[in-house]
Parts: structure tokens; C-alpha cells; sequence
């Protein structure tokens, strides 16, 4: 995280970039270009100058034809000058863009590939920013670098010589500013980094707190708690205030400290200028293009000190953005397109052996100690035990979500290390107590994009949904979401039951799938799953017994450790730790 080397960032961003070689030559020849033009046009000035004063005070008049050549020289000079600007600016746009868009692309793979615990353990309001303002303004650098430093260095040479020619002693003296201007300019950069930093930190802040208040507000509003998230985004709000402010006013002073210096140094060059002029040393053209060029060049000064701060800021960025694209990956969380050869490997229920399976979050906390056992295709297991024994643990593990610690997973012969996480999920459905919906149509969240439409008709019939379709407004065409008032939290893990019957899995994972059901609304998508059993291989979750005993075996599990297993009949009969469970169970439905 913070190992990402400040000075390195800037190089990094670019080579980030792809802007293309060809591309990035052609706006930065187009400017330089441009900004050769914007210097001659004020030596033509001074030729036009002296042409006028020549026709106006000597004695063979005004030379029409000269004037005119020189003044025509000229405006075809802005002329090109315009249309060279307008074309690197247009290119410069598209390019800064569609880097932009790339290096968002890569940031959004990266995220898919980013192990579970990175989220756990990260902010998302961090990440978002990471994944968003910063990008943007990482950015930004890529016009000062193209444009800015080359015209601008450009610009300091040739005004440099074009002085020296024309007046060495005015020459030093717009001269002397350049490097004081240059020397404020990088104090008042360093000044203001540490204001940037904050600023950028706070931000993420603040938008991960304004989500998580919007996805906690039913809670806020119910303890009476938004006093208490009032008073954290105020706090945030204000260090915003402060950061942003304090960045501006260190930043803000650069201006008017150069626009001082250059004013001295303008008022030294008029009155040296006049006064050589006066005495004959110097035309009036001559004095007249010193003192614009002493201008360039101080604005010359002026934008290359802008590009500091710019990259100053953009050089955050890109360190934001860099710690995600550094982070290690993990091999659990590789995600893509199923090879070919290998698609649709679960053409039949498959066989999953768990074979002494260990794992632990962190490693000074094992959760599970030497999980054995398997599970015959087309069968049903069913695993059982306290509040946090593992079991969550186990479907993780089966879904890739994590490696196991020891031992291993294995599908139809195949260690899932081995085949991958995208194999292991290939045609594997899983519905969890937190019925996970996006914002679109019930047939869209049933569909995932997967499955066609008669499938979802199907899938509607057979999760029981058919009524509650009926009910909404628009029947599947009704828009839904996380945070719908549409549904109900039963309802809403009906569609995802719907959602898995759809794709017509052969590994099945129901992790309190029916929790929020009523009994006989879950009897009924029991009877569904039921009838998709024979052909998936389902792993069930459960803490109602009378869930459990359908399964063609229960593994009970207790801290990690399996304690025993078998059929309903087996466990009732050996009057273990189920049979308890199933006593209690039933009394307490009693
Ligand atoms: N992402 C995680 N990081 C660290 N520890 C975790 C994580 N998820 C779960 N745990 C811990 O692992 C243990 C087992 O959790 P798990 O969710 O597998 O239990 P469970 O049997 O499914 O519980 P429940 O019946 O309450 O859902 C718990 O002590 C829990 O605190």
C-alpha cells in the first residue's frame, strides 16, 4: 500500500497509459508546432512596427508592399497556428479519454480478480473513489506532459535566444525571474501535497460513509442513530472543508506571488526598453518584441509551474490507483469465460469429496480443523450445527472463494486448485440466506443474462413466484432491487430461488435459502428443488431440522470438526447431537 514510491508514480501512470507512440508524437509535434508559430508572430509585429515607423518618419515612405507581405506572413501564421491548436487539442481530448477508459478497464478486471479478503478489508468507498475521481485525475497529467512541457520548453529556448539576439542586457533581466518564478512555484507544490493527500482521503471517506448510511437508513432511522451519522459526516465534511481550502490557498498563492515578480520585471524592461530606444541603441520593433517575449516567457514560467501542482495532484492519483493494480492477486478469484474444451463439464451431477479440508480466515484462527466427507452425485447433503461452526465456511470453500489451508476439494476425480475457480463454477447455482438482487425487471434478475425466456417462465412456475409475478405491476417486467419496497425479504429469496432453478445447475448451494419464507411457501420451493435434486449435486445449509432430514445425508458440524453424519434415520437412531437438535427443534415448533 504505502511502499508505492511517490516519485515513481508519474512514470508508472504513463506506462500505464497505452496512449500510443504515434498518437502522443503527432499532438506533441502539433504543438510544438503551434507554439513555433505563436513565437514568430510577435517578431512579424516588431518587423510591421518598424515598417510603419520607416514610412512615417523617413524619407522614401511608406513601403505598401512590404507592410503587406509581412502582415499577410502573418495572419496565415495565426491562422495555422488556430488550426494546429484546435487539431492537438481535439487529439489530446480522445487520447486523455480513452486512457481514461483503459485504465478503468484494467481497475475493473483487477477488482475480479482481487481476492474476497481485500473487499473485507478495505472501504468501499475508498475503492470507489480509486475506481473513479482518481482514475480521472491520474489523468490529468497526460496534457501537461504532452503539451505543456514541450511547447513550453520550446517556447523558454527559442524566446531565450531571440532576446539574447535582440538585447543581451534585457535578455538577463526577464532572465533573473525564471528561476525564482521556478524555485516559488516547487516550494508552494510541496506545501500543498500533503493537503491533496488529505483531501483525497477524505472524499473516499465520506462517500464510503454517505453508502453506508443509505444502506443502513431502515436501522438509522429505527435506533435512532442519525444523530450519531449526522455527526460523522459533519466531522468529515468539515476536514474536507479544511483540506480542500488549505490545498486552494497553498496553490492559489502561486499566482499572484508570479504575476507580482513579472510585473517588476515588465516595469524594469518598459522604462530599460524606452530609454534605449530614446538613445538609438534599440528599434522600437526590437523593444517591442523583448518586451512580448519577456511575457512568453514568464507565462512560460507560469504554465510549466502549473504542470507541478497538476502533476503533483495527478501523481496522487495514480498511487491511489496504483495500490489496487499492485495488489496480489489470488488464484481463487480468477474469473472469465470456461475454456472451450472443457466447457460444460458438469454435463452430469458430479461428485464432490471433501478430503480433510482445513482453513483458516487468519491464521491465528483455524475454522475448520479436517473436514471429511462426500457427497454422491445427484445426491443431497445436508450440513447442520451451531452458529458459526464453519458451515457458510465450507460453501466459500466450495465455490472457490478461498484455497483451503489443508487438504483438498475434489470434483468428478479433479482437485478444484487444479481445474480453477471458473470450472468449479461452471453450471453451479447458489442461493444464501442475503437474497443478492440488481437493479432491473424480475425476469432480468431471474435471467442473469443466462437463461432464455421460457426457462425463466419455467423457473417461475416451479419456484412458486407465479402469484407474487401476478401481484406486481408490471409482472416480470416490474423493476427490483437490493433495496426494492416491491418484494418482501421472502419473496425476494424466492427469485433468487427462481434465479437457480433457471440455470439448471449440477452443483447446487443452498445456504439458508428458504430462511425467510414462511413454512409452507418453503415447503413448496423445497418441493421444487426437489424435483431439480435428481440432476445437481446440492450442498444444503440449514438450521431447521425438518429441511435437513429431506437430504440423503446430514453432516454435523460443531467448531469445525465434523461430530458425525449419515441419514436422518441413522443420526435419529444413534440419539447423537441431531437427534438433540431435532427434539429441540420440534419443541420449539410445538
Ligand atoms: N470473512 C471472514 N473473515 C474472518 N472470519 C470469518 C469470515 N467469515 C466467517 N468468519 C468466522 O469463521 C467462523 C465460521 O463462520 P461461518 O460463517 O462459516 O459459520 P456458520 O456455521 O455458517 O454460522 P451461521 O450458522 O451463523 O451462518 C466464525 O467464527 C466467523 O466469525
Amino acid at each position: 500500500m504505502s511502499d508505492v514510491r511517490r516519485d515513481g508514480s508519474l512514470r508508472w501512470l504513463l506506462r500505464q497509459l497505452h496512449l500510443g507512440r504515434g498518437r502522443a508524437v503527432t499532438i506533441s509535434l502539433c504543438a510544438i508546432v503551434a507554439s513555433l508559430g505563436a513565437v514568430v508572430g510577435p517578431i512579424l509585429f516588431g518587423v510591421v512596427t518598424n515598417v510603419i515607423v520607416d514610412g512615417t518618419t523617413g524619407a522614401d515612405g511608406m513601403d505598401w508592399r512590404r507592410l503587406w507581405t509581412v502582415l499577410g506572413v502573418q495572419a496565415a501564421i495565426y491562422v495555422v497556428v488556430a488550426g494546429l491548436t484546435f487539431a492537438q487539442g481535439q487529439m489530446l481530448t480522445i487520447a486523455v479519454q480513452r486512457s481514461v477508459a483503459g485504465l478503468r478497464a484494467r481497475i475493473e478486471d483487477k477488482i475480479h480478480r482481487l481476492p474476497l479478503r481485500y473487499f473485507e478489508s478495505n472501504n468501499r468507498g475508498v475503492l470507489v473513489s480509486k475506481l473513479t475521481a482518481h482514475t480521472d485525475n491520474a489523468a490529468t497529467v497526460i496534457a501537461p506532459v504532452l503539451v505543456t512541457v514541450p511547447t513550453n520548453v520550446l517556447t523558454l529556448l527559442v524566446v531565450t535566444v531571440v532576446l539574447f539576439v535582440v538585447s543581451p542586457l534585457l535578455a538577463v533581466i526577464a532572465l533573473v525571474a525564471a528561476p525564482v518564478s521556478a524555485a516559488v512555484s516547487i516550494v508552494i507544490a510541496r506545501r500543498a501535497r500533503p493537503f491533496l493527500e488529505t483531501r483525497w482521503t477524505t472524499t473516499a471517506a465520506l462517500t464510503g460513509h454517505i453508502e453506508e448510511e443509505l444502506s443502513t437508513r431502515r436501522m438509522l432511522q429505527a435506533y435512532n442513530a442519525e444523530p450519531l451519522a449526522r455527526r460523522r459526516f459533519d466531522a468529515l465534511n468539515e476536514k474536507l472543508f479544511v483540506s480542500t481550502r488549505s490545498a486552494q490557498w497553498a496553490a492559489g498563492t502561486l499566482g499572484p506571488i508570479l504575476t507580482a515578480i513579472n510585473a517588476v520585471v515588465f516595469l524594469i524592461l518598459a522604462v530599460l526598453g524606452g530609454i534605449m530606444v530614446v538613445d538609438g541603441t534599440l528599434s522600437l520593433g526590437a523593444a517591442q518584441v523583448a518586451v512580448i517575449f519577456a511575457q512568453q516567457l514568464s507565462s512560460a514560467v507560469r504554465e510549466l509551474a502549473g504542470f507541478v501542482t497538476k502533476v503533483q495532484s495527478g501523481t496522487v492519483s495514480a498511487g491511489k490507483v496504483r495500490e489496487v493494480l499492485d495488489e496480489p492477486e489470488d488464484g481463487a478469484s480468477e474469473t472469465g469465460e470456461v475454456e472451450p474444451d472443457r466447457a460444460g463439464r458438469h454435463r452430469r451431477p458430479p461428485e464432490i469429496v471433501f478430503d480433510e479440508v482445513a482453513f483458516a480466515y487468519d491464521e491465528s484462527t483455524p475454522v475448520l480443523g479436517s473436514v471429511s466427507f462426500r457427497m454422491e452425485p445427484g445426491t443431497t447433503t445436508a450440513i447442520v450445527g451451531s452458529t458459526g461452526a464453519g458451515k457458510t465456511t465450507i460453501t466459500n470453500l466450495l465455490q472457490g472463494f478461498y484455497r483451503p489451508t489443508g487438504g483438498s476439494i475434489i470434483i468428478d476425480g479433479d482437485d478444484t486448485l487444479d481445474l480453477g475457480p471458473q470450472r468449479v463454477r461452471d453450471r453451479m447455482a447458489v442461493v444464501t440466506q442475503e437474497p443478492w438482487l440488481f437493479t432491473g425487471t424480475v425476469r432480468e434478475n431471474i435471467a442473469y443474462g443466462m437463461s432464455e425466456d421460457d426457462a425463466v417462465d419455467r423457473a417461475v412456475h416451479d419456484g412458486h413466484l407465479d402469484q407474487i409475478v401476478a401481484a406486481l405491476p408490471q409482472g416480470l417486467d416490474t423493476v427490483i432491487g437490493q433495496e426494492s419496497e416491491n418484494l418482501s425479504a421472502g419473496e425476494k429469496q424466492l427469485v433468487t430461488v427462481a434465479r437457480a432453478i433457471a440455470v439448471s445447475p449440477r452443483i447446487l448451494i443452498l445456504d439458508e435459502a428458504t430462511s425467510a419464507a414462511d413454512p409452507r411457501t418453503e415447503l413448496l420451493v423445497q418441493r421444487a428443488l426437489q424435483r431439480l435434486r435428481a440432476d445437481t449435486t446440492t450442498l444444503l445449509i440449514t438450521h431447521r431440522m425438518a429441511t435437513a432430514a429431506l437430504a440423503d445425508q446430514i453432516v454435523v458440524l460443531e467448531e469445525g470438526t465434523i461430530v458425525e453424519s449419515g441419514t436422518h434415520h441413522d443420526l435419529i437412531g444413534a440419539g447423537g447431537v441431531y437427534a438433540r437438535r431435532c427434539g429441540v427443534d420440534s419443541a420449539s415448533r410445538a
